[in-house]
């Protein structure tokens, strides 16, 4: 799912139905007493988790600010939760995301950075396309003049299973504009990033 939000609501039976299912295929009782309301809560999990599916991001940046500000604005350490959509296995960490504001000098509001995150995050994912969402977004809607996105996560799925690597995490950046022609402005960035 890489397009606009999905219309309607989420189908829970459907999902309690397919839970069930997983439950009988693995050799479980799903009539025992701990597992009998577990596809029901599972539903409702994925519901939470897959919220992002119905929302619009571009609605998340609909408030911006003339601050006349043009230079660097940078969040870090914005929490990342997503699903891989390879093994609908979490991958978790943080995200930093700076800009320099267009030629009008408008900025947002800070929390809407992690807004965005959060959209793009609920749903099924991959880390790279996770982090260009998000700077694609900020790059159009603000009109910015750079934008710069890393993403640092541990996939579960390397962890839990498969290859079993715990700790090993990814790191993944999206530069657009500025950031992608002047290489000076990216180093300054990435250091203010990672220099830590
Ligand atoms: N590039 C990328 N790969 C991911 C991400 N999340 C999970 N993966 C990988 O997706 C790949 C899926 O590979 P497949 O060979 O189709 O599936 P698999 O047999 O379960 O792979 P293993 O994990 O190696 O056991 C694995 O290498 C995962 O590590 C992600 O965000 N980005
Ligand atoms: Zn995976």
């Amino acid at each position: 799912m890489t397009g606009g939000p999905v219309e309607g609501a989420v189908d829970l039976p459907r999902i309690e139905r397919a839970v069930r299912e997983i439950l009988l295929a693995v050799g479980e009782d799903p009539d025992r007493d701990g597992l009998i309301r577990t596809p029901a809560r599972v539903a409702r999990a994925y519901a939470e988790l897959f919220a992002g599916l119905r929302v619009d991001p571009e609605q998340v940046l609909t408030t911006t600010f003339e601050a006349d500000h043009d230079e660097l604005v940078l969040v870090r350490d914005i929490e990342v939760m997503s699903l891989c959509e390879h093994h609908l296995l979490p991958f978790k960490g943080v995200a930093h995301i700076g800009y320099i504001p267009g030629p009008d000098g408008r900025i947002t509001g800070l929390s809407k950075l992690a807004r965005l995150v959060e959209v793009y995050a609920r749903r099924p994912q991959v880390q790279e396309r996770l982090t260009s969402q998000i700077a694609d977004l900020l790059m159009s809607k603000l009109v910015a003049s750079g934008v710069i996105a890393v993403l640092e996560c541990e996939h579960m799925c390397m962890e839990m299973r498969g290859i079993r690597k715990a700790g090993a995490r990814t790191i993944t950046s999206a530069v657009r504009g500025l950031f992608k022609d002047q290489a000076k402005s990216r180093a300054e960035a990435m250091s203010l990033i990672i220099g830590r």
